[in-house]
Parts: C-alpha cells; structure tokens; sequence
C-alpha cells in the first residue's frame, strides 16, 4: 500500500481577520517576521517597525532578553526567579505560538521545569494573583445545562486534545479549586513540544465545582466560585455534561483526567473509559512510566526482567498514583507467572503498601475497596516478621529490606534519614529509591540525602527534577526523572492518528514497555533508566508507534483523517514510524491567506 500523508508540514493557513487582529492573535502573529508581501496582503504594512526578522533571530532576541532575566535576577530567591522565567515565557505563549514552541522544544531541558513540574505548581498557588489572559475553557457547577452550547465558543473548529482537572488534587499541593488550570495548560505544552499536536488543537480545561480549600474560600481575590465542592450525584452529573458537551462537538476528542482527588479518579476512570476515548494520566500514565522505572531497576542489576517477579516492592501512598502503580505492577509480575488467580496471590505478596495510617493490612478497619487487593494478609493481633496492621514506614523498611522503595504519598521529606539508611539493609545489590511525588517540595526525599545516606549505589528517580549528585572518587550519582509526561504525551499521538475508540490496557502497557526498552544496557547499568528531557521527542514518537501498533492489535482502530482503519491495518512497521513521525507538528510559519 502506498503510504500517504495525512498532513504537509508547510501548508498555507487559513485566516478571517487582518492587520492588528492577526498581529493580536497569537495562533497566527509572526511578529516582526512578517515579510512585506504578506504586510501588504494582510494590511499590516507600517503596523510593524520596518526590518523584517528571521525566525532565527527573533528566537535569539528572546534568548538574549531570557539570559538577561536571568543574570540581573539571579541572587534573588529561588520561587520569584522561577516565577519570572514562568511569566516571560507565558508573555511569550501569548504573542506568539509558533515561536513560543519552538524555543521550548529547543530547550526542553531548560524550560521544562518552568512550564511543568516544579514551577507549573508554584504558578497555580499564585495563579489568582498571575492571571493575565485566559486561557483554556473553565465550566462551572453554574453552567449545568449550559455545556453543549458553550462549548462551541472555542474558536477552534478541530480539538485533538483535551486535559482536563477539577483542581481537587493538584500535585502534592492538595485542592487548589479553579487555580489549578495551570495543570492543564503546562500538560498540553507537552503535547505540543513532546508529540507535535498541533497548538491549535489543544485545549485546557478546568471544571470548577467550587473548593474545600478555606484559604482561597476566605480570600476575596480568588477566582473561582465561592461555595464548597459539589459531591456525590451533582458533582458527576456536571463531568457528564462536560463529557457530552465536548464529544458531542469534537468526536474524535482524546480527554485526559488530571490532578482528580483519588475518591473520584477511579470511579470516572470506570465510568468513562469503554465509552469515551479518555483516560486517567495520574493512574495509568504515572503506573506505566513507574512500571518502566520498575524494569530499569531489575536490569541494573543484570537481572532479566523475568527476575521482575522476585522483586520485593515497598509503596508509600495508597493514592491513585499509588494504587495505580501497585495495580499495573501487580499484573506485570502476574501475567510472567502465568496469569493464573494463584499468580495473582503470589505476585500481590510482593508488595507492602504505606498509607497515612501505616501498613495496610486486611486487619484495617474501613479498609479502601482499591488497596485490598495489596493488603497484607494480616489478622487482627497478627503479627508477620515483626510487622502489624499500621506499622510505620521505617519498621516496613527495616523488615522488609526492599529492592524497590516508591513514594507516591505528596509528603515531603518522609524518606528520611533513617528510611535511607535502613535501605542499605536491603537485598538488592542495587536498591531502587523513586520519591515520585511532585513538585520539588513535596518529593519524599531529594537525591542528595538518598545518595549519601541510603549508598551509591542505589538507582535514583524522582518525580521532579534533581542535579545529578556528585560522589566520591569523581563518581556520578545519576538523578532519573520518573515523570509520566514520558508516556501521555506518546499515548495521546498513537490514539489520535489511528482513530482508537477507547484506549486499552493493552495500548498502555505497549507504552509502557517501549518506555522500559528504551535506554541501552550500557546506560541502565550506570543507572540512567530513564531518557534525559532532551530526548522527550524520539520517546514519544516511539511511545506512539507502540501505542498505535496495540492499538491495530486490539481492534480498536477507526481510521485518522482520510486514512482508513483497513489501510492503517495494512501498514508495514516501516511505514507506521514514518506515519507518526509525519503527523508531528513542528513550529515553522506558514504562509497566511486571508479569505472572509
Ligand atoms: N511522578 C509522577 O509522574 C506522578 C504522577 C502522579 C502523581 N504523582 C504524585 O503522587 C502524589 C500523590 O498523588 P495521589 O493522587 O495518589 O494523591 P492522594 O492524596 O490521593 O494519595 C496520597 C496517599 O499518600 C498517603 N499518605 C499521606 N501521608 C502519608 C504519610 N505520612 N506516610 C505514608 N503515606 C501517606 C495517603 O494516605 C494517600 O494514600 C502527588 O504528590 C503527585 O504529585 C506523581
Ligand atoms: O504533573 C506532574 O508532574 C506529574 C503528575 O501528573 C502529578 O500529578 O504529579
Ligand atoms: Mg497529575
């Protein structure tokens, strides 16, 4: 079959409005980078100073005035340089798109912690005081009934992507109401920088169903509405009318739940996932990128994977992060011991999940339907190695003396000292420590104290980033980011270009496994498991070539564009690559036509 494009990268753009209107819109504003022919087309001649800018230097006078942010500004504290990097860049985002993406992509490694975790948490505790221009679209618990004719005042025709959050769990920053539309805007950047979806088809939403947070319900400048979180039945009907409302519009929509507190994440992800094409990131993105982390550290040791099941795993946070990782774990190391319910048993006896109120045993009193399946098979007045129902992290650790210690809790800080050090006691010659929660405050621990008080040998990853620490002998302590933005950006692309009806568990753990192939054998042994930033493009390309390659396998496929789901079927390996890596939008101008 002959293999056609679906798009052409530099293709003419369409555009309703001229002169100030187009300077004024930052989809299609070039700047000083209008040449004059197109001045003269679009009647902005003389609107713009004379000289007509590459794309090359407009990108180097951005640099040059980030730089110099950056010089006069640096003895300042930490949180109010950070915030200023965030503010130029969103200035930016706001003119000009195109530019805007194409200094982010070029420098990912620099910029990523300013649009993403660690500042994207730091911009919504202070987003009533930062809101400049909306961004996004925001329903409200007082637009019931409203929803399926607002949606249509998006001036976009096509949305590919939508992210979107309630604010009830933002981070490890709790509920931030309506300010945590920045979770949202910071995740589509991703897509954007990460998978090529094109800008203009990604859209930021919030639903805002009020806030328990008496700060913000106290302070006269918020911004959201003043009343307490609806719950039960009213609060699901407003994400149903939500979920109508934008399929109703845009059939071929990707939702992807964010930064839901956990007692509603599960029950929405269940609601809606053989019906719409969605999916949760922090329960299925964050298991799937921990899974990878999961495999790295086997293969640290020189183990084969299939060693996977021998792995002794400690879980702090029985969230839908944690809960999510134990889930997709447990059915990895099931399925290599044959799949059977007696596989199951033996594979949930290696794991040890912490909560809040300690060990989570089946001698719990209201004990979470979700954590049964990885409570120990502890009575009451029970005691097994030395361990009862709410014994404390250090006491799981010291008995346990696990290869794996994962945080998913939001606590700063709770691997402490002594937790580090009772990891030296584990089994593992090469014992992993994964502080995933975010952002940088909230890491259970920093790579610092894990390096110098649990050894250095252990393989490090963290949900934000770290510096690389440095050891003795000149040695490195290699920091990995163990972040789900490696696997969502992947798994929306693969999704989209192939027309999946729903995304399946099998299309996750194709991710996912992609993911854990990915780094060479020579760089897992010097504990590098995961790709550096940089890279953030070729793995969600190959994320999405897995993604869209299960997705063909599972019968889900209906087709992308004019491409039909028979032709995908019928594409070679070969031609799948080829296929994904074409649809991915790369920020270049194109040429503006305006038609009325
Ligand atoms: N790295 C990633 O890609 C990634 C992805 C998703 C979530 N996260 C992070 O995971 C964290 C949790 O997210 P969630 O949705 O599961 O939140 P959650 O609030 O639902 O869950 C937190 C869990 O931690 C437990 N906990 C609280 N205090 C504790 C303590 N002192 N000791 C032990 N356990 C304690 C709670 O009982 C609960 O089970 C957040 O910080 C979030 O940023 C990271
Ligand atoms: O947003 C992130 O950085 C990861 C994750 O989705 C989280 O909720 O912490
Ligand atoms: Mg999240």
């Amino acid at each position: 079959m002959a293999y056609r494009r679906t798009h052409t990268r530099i293709r003419p753009s369409i555009v309703h409005k001229r002169c100030t209107d187009v300077l004024h819109d930052p989809w299609y504003n070039k700047g000083t980078a209008f040449h004059l022919t197109e001045r003269d087309r679009l009647g902005m001649r003389g609107l713009l100073p004379p000289r007509v800018m590459t794309f090359q230097q407009q990108i180097d006078r951005f640099m040059n005035s980030y730089r110099d942010l950056q010089h006069t500004t640096s003895d300042g504290p930490d949180d109010s340089l950070a915030l200023r990097k965030w503010r130029i860049l969103n200035r930016l985002h706001d003119r000009n798109e195109t530019l805007y993406y194409k200094v982010l992509i070029d420098n990912i490694m620099e910029f990523a912690p300013i649009i993403y975790t660690p500042t994207v948490g730091l911009v919504c505790e202070n987003y009533s005081g930062l809101f400049r221009r909306p961004r996004g679209m925001y329903f409200s618990a007082a637009d019931c009934g409203e929803m399926v004719s607002m949606v249509y005042n998006w001036p976009a025709e096509q949305v590919d992507l939508i992210v979107v959050t309630d604010g009830s769990r933002i981070l490890g920053l709790g509920d931030l109401g309506v300010q945590g539309i920045g979770i949202p805007v910071g995740k589509l950047d991703l897509y954007v920088a990460a998978a090529g979806i094109s800008p203009q088809r990604v859209l930021p939403v919030m639903i805002d169903v009020g806030t328990n947070n008496q700060e913000l319900l106290d302070n006269p400048l918020y911004l959201g509405l003043q009343q307490n979180r609806l719950e039960g039945e009213d609060y699901i009907a407003v994400i149903d009318e939500f979920m109508e409302a934008v399929f109703l519009r845009w059939q071929h929509v990707i939702v992807q739940f964010e930064d839901f507190q956990t007692k509603w994440a599960f029950k929405l992800l269940q609601r809606y996932r053989d019906h719409y094409r969605m999916f949760n990131d922090d329960v299925q993105g964050t298991a799937g990128v921990a899974l990878a982390g999961l495999f790295g550290a086997v293969r640290a040791k020189g183990l084969p994977i299939s060693d996977f099941v021998k792995q002794k795993i400690v879980i702090v946070g029985a969230g839908s992060a944690g809960i999510g990782v134990s889930n997709m774990a447990k059915k990895a190391m099931s399925s290599m011991l044959g799949d059977t319910d007696e596989a199951s048993v033996q594979a949930a006896k290696q794991f040890w999940v912490v909560d809040k109120w300690g060990l989570v045993t089946k001698a719990r009193e209201d004990l979470d339907p979700d954590a049964s399946p990885f409570a120990r098979e502890i009575e009451e007045s029970e005691v097994e190695d030395g361990l009862q129902e709410g014994a404390s992290l250090l006491e799981v650790v010291k008995s346990v003396k696990p290869d794996i210690l994962l945080g998913l809790s939001g606590v700063g800080g709770i691997f402490s000292k002594e937790v580090l050090e009772a990891m030296r006691e584990s089994t593992s010659k090469r014992p992993a420590i994964f502080p995933m929660s975010n952002p940088t405050k909230n890491a259970e621990c920093t790579a610092e104290a894990a390096f110098q008080h649990a050894g250095d040998h252990i393989i490090f990853a963290s949900g934000s980033p770290f510096q690389n620490v440095d050891l003795e002998d000149g040695k490195v302590g290699h920091v990995n980011q163990g972040n789900n933005m490696y696997l969502f950006p992947g798994i929306g692309l693969g999704t989209l270009i192939c027309g999946a009806r729903i995304i399946t568990d099998g299309m996750l753990n194709a991710g996912a496994k992609r993911l854990a192939s990915y780094m060479s054998d020579e760089s897992v042994e010097q504990g590098i498991i995961y790709p550096p930033i940089s890279s953030i493009r070729d793995i969600t390309k190959e994320v999405a070539v897995a993604v869209l390659k299960a997705a063909i396998e599972e019968h889900v496929v209906e087709g992308y564009q004019d491409l039909s789901a028979k032709e995908l079927r019928q594409m070679s390996e070969e031609e799948i690559e080829t296929y994904v890596e074409a649809n991915m939008w790369v920020p270049e101008y194109s040429p503006l036509v305006h038609t009325i």
